[in-house]
């Protein structure tokens, strides 16, 4: 085995030039092994460190501009962020100079820059803390922001991006009873069901992890699934299975789940985690519109944009520019197309997306009515435990924003309405 070779601002730095620079996701980069340089304990660490810089890349800019006079290279910008995102959190500015200066001096590319990165450093370190603080909450670009203001409106995208400026809770869904989860792991149950820690450490060493009480997902993405209700012994399809946060729920409730998805390596993690649960599913590697069935049920959660996690994947909106988000919308449209032929009559169809955009959620529900007479939208299924009805949308369905519980640590946005036959 390779002995790692690396320190934790180095990676951390690495995959900032990625996210900024190449517009990949930090998901495909530590799919990709981006971590795999560092010992098991500074990995978490890594992590941090790239998220914290990425959740407070404007307040950085800002800081930093008092001090530049010339625009750097994006790999020396990245340094200078990183390093100011941790001084002004509270990190040990010695050691964070020191370390950014190596760096940017190691590489032969900006070597010659390591004295201006020395001098900007040491001025953040002396003013940097102080001024952070007075800093305005970091803003979603103009491409993301504009479509959202026109959605909701100012006030509720500024409210949006407060809570995608603090570091999210972990939230998990409890297989049996949610109290004994709470109970066991320290946290609160919320009015949905799931189980939220403020402060989560390594999610593998909290108990009932090895015993399979529970999985990590967001308390929004396990609406959907408490929507569709399934029932024991139901044939029930979860048509974008991975990783199978979904797929467990309904297996847990005692469906007979086909669980589909396009991406051999994603479904190995569906499988993972049916091991590690003990539930059970059919598994099927294949594309959505090509598959074939009768169901009682669909549960179709399709690719979007996933604009609605952005508290917890802030690379978002660095790496993404919006342009991809057309070839999604009609993917979705045909896949919720495709779904509602595979329904045996008076069969039920959850429509979600992790999306705050309409186009991914609202208008895609107004189009399927348009164009499938006898279609309906059952707004009863949404009156489940803890889902507010101010949270129901004009065409009848549910529209969760990151700002719904703001005080308890936010919900990912996500769209989901239940369909009829
Ligand atoms: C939003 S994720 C699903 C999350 C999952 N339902 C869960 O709760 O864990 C969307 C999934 O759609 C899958 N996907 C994309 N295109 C597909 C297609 N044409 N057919 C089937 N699955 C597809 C992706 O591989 C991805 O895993």
């Amino acid at each position: 085995m390779a002995a790692p070779q690396s320190s934790p601002r180095r990676v951390a730095h690495q995959m900032l030039d990625r996210i900024t620079g190449e517009g990949r996701l930090m998901s495909e980069l530590l799919a990709a092994g981006a971590l795999d340089r560092l010992e098991p304990a500074d990995r978490a660490r890594a992590q941090r460190l790239a998220l914290d810089t990425l959740r407070g890349l404007e307040r950085a800019d800002r800081l930093l501009e008092r001090h530049l006079r010339k625009n750097p290279p994006l790999s020396v910008r990245n340094m200078l962020r990183l390093a100011t995102v941790e001084i002004c959190m509270g990190g040990d500015a010695h050691g964070v100079v020191n370390e950014a200066v190596a760096i940017v001096g190691q590489d032969k590319r900006t070597g010659a820059l390591k004295g201006m990165v020395n001098a900007v450093l040491r001025k953040i370190a002396a003013e940097g803390p102080a001024a952070w603080v007075k800093l305005r909450v970091p803003r979603l670009p103009k491409w993301l922001r504009a479509p959202l203001v026109e959605a909701y409106g100012a006030p509720a995208v500024a409210a949006m991006e407060a809570v995608h400026f603090a570091t999210p809770p972990l939230d998990l869904t409890p297989r049996g009873p949610a109290t004994d989860v709470a109970a066991a792991v320290g946290g609160i149950v919320l009015p949905t069901g799931s189980v939220r820690l403020g402060a989560a450490g390594q999610v593998t060493s909290l108990p009932g992890y090895d015993s399979g009480d529970w999985w990590v997902q967001d308390a929004a993405a396990a609406i959907p699934a408490r929507v569709l209700a399934a029932q024991p012994g139901e044939a029930v399809l979860d048509m974008c299975a991975a990783p199978g946060g979904k797929t467990m729920q309904l297996a847990a409730a005692g469906a007979r789940v086909t669980a589909l998805d396009l991406s051999e390596a994603r479904m190995a993690r569906v499988a993972a985690n049916l091991a590690r649960t003990g539930l059970q599913a059919t598994l099927v590697v294949g594309d959505a519109l090509e598959h074939d069935g009768r169901y009682d049920a669909i549960l179709l959660d399709a690719p979007c944009s996933a604009t609605g996690t952005i508290r917890r994947h802030p690379d978002l909106p660095h790496a993404k520019d919006g342009s991809d988000f057309g070839a999604l919308i009609d993917l979705q449209a045909r896949m919720l197309d495709h779904a509602l032929g595979l329904l045996k009559p008076g069969g039920r169809l959850i429509y979600c997306t992790c999306s705050l955009l309409p186009d991914e959620g609202e208008c895609q529900i107004e189009e399927a009515l348009e164009s499938h007479p006898g279609l309906v939208v059952d707004r009863d299924a949404l009156a489940r435990p803890g889902v507010d009805p101010a949270w129901i949308t004009p065409e009848g369905g549910l529209r969760l924003r990151p700002d719904v519980w703001a005080e308890q640590g936010g919900l990912d946005g996500f769209y989901i309405a239940c369909l009829r036959m």
